[in-house]
């Protein structure tokens, strides 16, 4: 059995000793351990060990580790099974290439995850998703509980993979599970709608991606991911746009991948990734 312990808590000295001779005591082999310190003399502490555990089950280990090392340490943290591959929904609208990026790399075996379904205020992607073996579901927009009705309980984690539709904070209190967005802007610069032809009439130089959970405050929720690309005066929005394409697409993958591998934790407005 694969396990991961995910760790947050104030910084002090014995954390990694405590934590590791607990796993070790419990006959787990730790496989990998990596921590993160906001400030050494007294700051926010960050830990990810990952282990295997040939006896035993997580829930017990987790009870146990509550008992033993967290309430000393007064910490919070998470156990995820390694072995259990995530639920994860996929939203879509007009644009696919973010979307079929992510299919293709799931049937590729890039990501450890299964997917039960995608779902669209448009009936566009069907055939394409058919042909992934993939359920389709074409929700016009106003869809909020018929959304609801198709991802609770069904999914682990939803992908917004350019889905252009706001939702609501009662629609995200409902749904309970993490959802990322990917936005076609290196934020905080030009949230919102069109950040493209926006660009393009501020002149930038530099365009962007960035993939964050999705909260109330449109494009605004914790950062998982960003990276961007040079654009000279000579490009129009329009050649944004295509430009944009491949860094969305990489960028949003990267993110799915370390959720789905429980490599981010989230802090306030912030994420470490492991
Ligand atoms: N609660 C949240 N919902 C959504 C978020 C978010 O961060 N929090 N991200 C968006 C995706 N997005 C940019 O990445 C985005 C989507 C939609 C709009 C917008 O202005 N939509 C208009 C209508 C757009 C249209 O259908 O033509 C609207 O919904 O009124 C801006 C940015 C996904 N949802």
């Amino acid at each position: 059995m694969n396990g991961r312990l995910l760790i947050t808590c104030h910084d002090r000295h014995g954390i990694v000793a405590a934590v590791a001779g607990f796993l070790a005591d419990s006959g787990a082999n730790i496989i990998s351990s990596d921590q993160h310190s906001t400030d050494p003399e007294g700051g926010e502490f960050f830990m990810r060990m990952e282990f295997n555990l040939d006896q035993g089950d997580l829930s017990s280990l987790g009870r146990a580790f509550q008992q033993e090392v967290a309430e000393r340490f007064d910490m919070r943290w998470r156990l995820a099974d390694g072995g259990a591959p995530k639920r994860m929904a996929v939203l879509v609208s007009k644009e696919d290439h973010c979307l079929v990026d992510l299919l293709w790399r799931h049937r590729r075996g890039e990501l450890d995850a299964t997917i039960p379904l995608v779902a669209s205020n448009h009936p566009d992607w069907a055939n394409d998703v058919a042909g992934f073996g993939i359920a389709y579901h074409h929700v016009p927009f106003p869809n909020e509980p018929e959304l609801i009705e198709l991802l609770k309980g069904t999914c682990d984690l939803v992908v917004l993979a350019r889905y252009m539709r706001i939702l609501s904070g009662d629609f995200l209190a409902q749904l309970g599970v993490p959802i990322i967005n990917i936005h076609h802007s290196f934020l905080p610069a030009f949230a919102g709608a069109n950040p493209y032809q926006r660009a393009y009439e501020r002149g930038v130089k530099i365009i962007g991606a960035t993939a964050h959970y999705v909260t109330e405050e449109l494009d605004a929720g914790p950062i998982i991911e960003q990276d961007v690309a040079r654009v000279s005066h000579r490009e129009h929005s329009e050649t944004m746009v295509r430009l944009g394409r491949d860094i969305e697409r990489t960028v949003l993958a990267r993110a799915v991948k370390a959720h789905l591998d429980d490599r981010v934790l989230v802090y306030g407005n912030r994420t470490v990734v492991f």
